[in-house]
């Protein structure tokens, strides 16, 4: 169930993250076979007209959770919903999160979690696994993955106090398994324990709506978490990459690093980079519990532009979305008490279209960059390149025909995700997903979606990717510490 015979692409600008350049795209059996000027029709294709319109690599949402079991419910947009909601957005891979409970095999989790995924997918995925404890079992169950079930990312969390959270000695030993296995360490970068005190705090000060979670968790403590990350990865020589990047001061700090030398990449989401943490101050409970999410979304309105302009700059390199979606029914398990509110949002939609709108129609950067943010950088990182990420022959035939022009309302009443709430609703935006190919496949046709369950394949990450890597071992080489030879005196 992968291709639907020969397809030809024709007459559109091809945008890779290096070039644009006019060019017709063949696909056939699911792989990109020819790219060039005025392809002849190959017998019985199928050909779409793509002239005026961009031919770029379908997007990767590099963090997703589809179903995920939390906080006394479960994500409502599943693997299928949620991925036919990524494909109907332009996105063509995504990759998610295997998160264990404390005490629960790492493997298990994965297999249960491609279990969940097997059966539903509309498009490709990968996985994250997350290290929500620490001892020897997990140790070399991240190996195992490593080696033989395609995982090169683990996240550790440095939030959720009592459950995920790992505590800074965990957080190093983590980080040392991650370099000694050629794998790059992620960190939901929150202080644990300032949360839970500032949200008692705040409790019994009476604040229990959802800008008591907004309060809790200022800007500062994220900043302090993602410089605290850094420092403990450099110290340990492991490559680090900061999951949803909310703040401008986390994202200074990511900036900082980089540019003292650490080998850190910074991931905005879409909700971060499109909408504002001011909606927690609604007087609807509805509206503002729907916003909740960690870290929360900032109250300074700027920060969206300012993130917009550190991911056109390279001070970040790719983004997610963190899509984690709960009903108003399920939000208001958190009526009367903030942190029981169900933290997520959506975005695996409306990814492409935000990053369009707010960073290429405004001038921020070129579809050059965007194709880079939204699909190249991931594949690179992430070590799927170049069968995901670009459009050249051999590669996957994951690719979008993409109008920039035309626009479209957001809105919770005609978006393809289960929840019954939008944080873009009633955003104009640019840059519309005309057609979506999938591995060869026509996910969507003209604006409308014929998504497939369990259409979509695992796509394995292989360690020792060598966008992140190559660095890591030459300095290995040269930076080794030597003792002083007192042997003369
Ligand atoms: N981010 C969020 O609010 N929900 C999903 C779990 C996590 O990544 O923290
Ligand atoms: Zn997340």
């Amino acid at each position: 169930m992968t291709d639907q015979g020969p397809l030809l692409i024709r007459g559109g600008k091809v945008v890779n993250d290096d070039r644009i350049f006019d060019a017709d795209v063949f696909v056939d059996k699911g792989i990109i076979q020819a790219v060039g000027p005025d392809l002849a029709v190959p017998e019985g294709a199928f050909v779409i007209d793509a002239a005026g319109k961009y031919v770029m690599p379908g997007g990767i949402d590099t963090h997703t959770h589809m179903q995920l079991p939390f906080m006394g419910t479960a994500a409502i947009d599943d693997f299928y919903w949620g991925t036919r909601a990524a494909l109907a957005g332009g996105t063509t891979m995504i990759i998610d999160f295997v998160l264990p409970q404390r005490g629960e095999s790492l493997l298990d989790a994965y297999s249960k979690w491609r279990n969940w995924a097997d059966e539903k997918v509309c498009c490709d995925y990968g996985f994250h696994v997350g290290v929500t404890w620490w001892s020897e079992q997990v140790k070399q169950e991240m190996a195992e993955l490593v080696k033989d079930k395609g995982v090169n990312s683990f996240k550790m969390f440095m939030a959720y106090k009592d459950t995920w959270q790992l505590l800074d000695e965990d957080l190093l030993k983590a980080f040392t398994q991650c370099k000694a296995i050629g794998a790059l360490a992620q960190v939901h970068a929150e202080n644990g324990d300032v949360i839970k005190e500032m949200g008692n705090r705040m409790l019994a000060a009476g604040i229990t709506g959802p800008e008591g979670h907004a309060l809790c968790r200022p800007e500062e403590v994220e900043a302090e978490a993602t410089n605290r990350a850094c420092v403990l990865a450099n110290q340990v020589g492991c490559p680090l990459y900061i999951v949803h990047v909310m703040s401008r001061a986390a994202a200074d700090v990511v900036s900082a690093k980089r540019r003292q030398g650490h080998v850190v990449y910074g991931e905005p989401v879409a909700a971060g980079l499109g909408t504002d943490g001011t909606h927690y101050w609604s007087t609807c409970w509805r509206h503002a519990a729907a916003h909740v999410m960690g870290p929360p979304l900032r109250p300074d309105p700027s920060t969206p532009a300012y993130l917009m302009d550190m991911l056109a700059n390279n001070d970040l390199q790719c983004t997610g979305t963190d899509n984690c979606t709960f009903t108003s029914e399920q939000k208001a398990l958190g009526k009367g008490d903030f942190t029981k509110i169900p933290n997520g949002v959506n975005g695996v939609e409306d990814r492409m279209s935000i990053i369009w709108e707010r960073g290429v129609c405004s001038g921020k950067m070129d579809p050059r960059r965007f194709v880079a943010v939204t699909s190249t950088s991931a594949a690179k990182i992430f070590n799927i390149y170049p069968r995901k990420g670009v459009i050249a022959v051999g590669s996957d035939a994951d690719l979008i025909v993409w109008n920039g022009e035309t626009s479209r309302v957001i809105s919770a009443s005609t978006h393809h995700q289960r929840c019954d709430f939008n944080v873009f609703e009633g955003q104009t935006v640019r840059g519309v997903a005309e057609w979506v190919v999938s591995r060869g496949r026509v996910c969507v046709r003209q604006g409308q979606v014929e998504a497939v369950r369990a259409a979509g394949r695992f796509v394995p990450t292989p360690g020792y990717s060598p966008e992140v890597y190559l660095r890591v071992q030459q300095r290995d080489k040269t930076r080794t510490p030597h003792a002083v030879d007192r042997s003369e005196s």
